[in-house]
């Protein structure tokens, strides 16, 4: 009997024999999500600026040719090379000034020149221009001596971008990179997804605010709700409600059926594992909930639980706040993009070398945070980590760099072993 009666309910389509056994593979639990969570309905168009950190809803296409026009690279002169006739030193009078702005500058006649500054559309008939420090002014007259080659330091029209040209794919999170592009590419609309509706719920009657804990006998101070609050701000994100269940079993269940129905995504911490005090699960089995996965074999993380509760989705996380950390970057971060429609890859994992020797118990994968000690002679990242993993320590965390992946048979890795890594930097 596992802890939730309703293992895969209908519509879920998940593998109820493997389901509702053994806990499942790392891999197997991000397919589930993948294939069970969709994204939520509902965008709205914004200004580029405002749509910073946002799901981009629709592909953006460059509105017009970027840059716009032909214009200038440099502060200089603008010049028709085809009509220095001869071996220079060529004499030009200066007839234009054109600059940045400006509207469109009139023709350049002949053997003359433009004085012109960086980003002022070229004159017609001008094709190169000059930078100030290679021309030598006297009065309204300038001498060059070295020929220009045509096209110097010109940015043309369209260069950059042609018009109707596809810049942004949907389903890309806009960052400055991407906003850069899409201004560039003339947009002013952005049509985005909605900020998900996350409500959060930490559990256990021992787990209380710092100032509170120091106070109690028996309290610890809660750490989830501050670490999960962090890692969900942004603007793709509205939290809608941060909770604290106890641990009566009535109570939790209201609580959680309430936050379902005003949120898009329900995230649990703690009471999932089987003593009678763990609530979080039959709360979930006495609402209906549809469930794709409890328990992953992974350490630390192992009771991590991924279901449907009504039109909500609920990922209920272990309270121990190492696996709850883990448990969040493997699969709430999988899940939230899943849920906000961000379909671009993010950064694949890379190998780096262990620097010391390893010997564990074998059976899950095990996931260690780690920092990057440099490099060995093959220029292999090395990296170093503690002795073995704790899921109720957090003091490490700050000092890593990412999460390293020790194969789930391994009972002995050599030091300078290859092992996956998988850094913390956003995704
Ligand atoms: N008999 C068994 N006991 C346990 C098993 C098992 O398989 N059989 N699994 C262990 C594993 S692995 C984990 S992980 C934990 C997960 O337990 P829960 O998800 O039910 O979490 P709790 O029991 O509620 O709490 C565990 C631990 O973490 C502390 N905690 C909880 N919430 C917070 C918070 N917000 N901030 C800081 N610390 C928190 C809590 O006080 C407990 O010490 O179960 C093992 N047991
Ligand atoms: O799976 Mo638990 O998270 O090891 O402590």
């Amino acid at each position: 009997m596992t802890a939730i009666d309703r293992l895969i309910g209908p519509g879920c389509g998940c593998d109820a024999g493997e389901g509702a056994g053994a806990a499942i593979s790392l891999d197997a639990a991000l397919e589930r999500i993948a294939a069970h969570a969709a994204p939520v309905a509902g965008t709205e168009a914004l200004s580029p600026a405002a749509a910073a950190g946002r799901i981009l809803a629709r592909p953006v296409a460059a509105r017009a040719a970027a840059p716009p026009f032909d214009n200038a690279a440099m502060d200089g002169y603008a010049v028709a090379t085809r009509a220095l006739s001869g071996e220079g030193p060529w004499w030009l009078a200066v007839t234009d000034r054109v600059t940045a702005g400006q509207g469109a500058p009139a023709p350049l006649p002949g053997a003359m020149a433009a004085r012109i500054f960086t980003g002022a559309p070229i004159p017609p008939g001008a094709d190169a221009v000059v930078m100030q420090e290679h021309v030598h002014r006297e009065g309204d007259a300038i001498r060059i001596d070295a020929r220009p080659a045509p096209g110097l330091n010109l940015r043309r029209a369209g260069e950059d971008m042609a018009a109707g040209q596809l810049v942004l794919d949907a389903g890309r999170r806009l960052g400055p990179r991407e906003i850069a592009a899409a201004a560039a590419a003339g947009a002013d609309r952005l049509h985005v997804r909605r900020p998900l509706r996350v409500a959060l719920m930490v559990t256990g009657d021992e787990v209380q605010p710092a100032g509170v804990a120091r106070a109690a006998a028996a309290a610890i101070p809660d750490v989830n709700t501050p670490m999960l609050a962090a890692a969900l701000a942004g603007p793709a994100v509205e939290l809608v409600a941060v909770a604290h269940g106890g641990d009566d079993r009535a109570a939790l269940t209201r609580r959680i059926a309430d936050l379902a129905a005003r949120a898009d995504l329900v995230v649990t911490t703690g009471g999932l594992s089987v003593g009678e005090a763990d609530h979080v699960a039959p709360a979930l089995a006495a609402l209906g909930a549809e469930v794709c996965f409890a328990g992953v074999a992974i350490k630390p993380g192992k009771p991590v639980a991924f279901g449907r509760l009504g039109a909500a989705t609920w990922l209920g996380l272990p309270g121990n706040p190492l696996a709850a950390f883990v448990s969040w970057h493997l699969f709430g971060r999988a899940l939230l993009r899943r849920l906000a429609g961000q379909t671009h890859p993010v950064p694949a994992r890379r190998h780096v070398v262990t620097a010391t020797a390893i010997h564990r118990t074998p059976g899950r994968c095990e996931i260690r945070p780690a920092a990057i000690a440099g490099c060995d002679a093959e220029g292999r990242e090395i990296v170093r980590f503690e002795a073995s993993t704790q899921s109720g320590r957090v003091a490490g965390l700050p000092g890593a760099d990412g999460l390293m992946f020790l194969p789930a048979e391994a009972d002995h890795l050599p030091a300078g072993a290859l092992v996956e890594f998988e850094p913390f930097a956003e995704t």
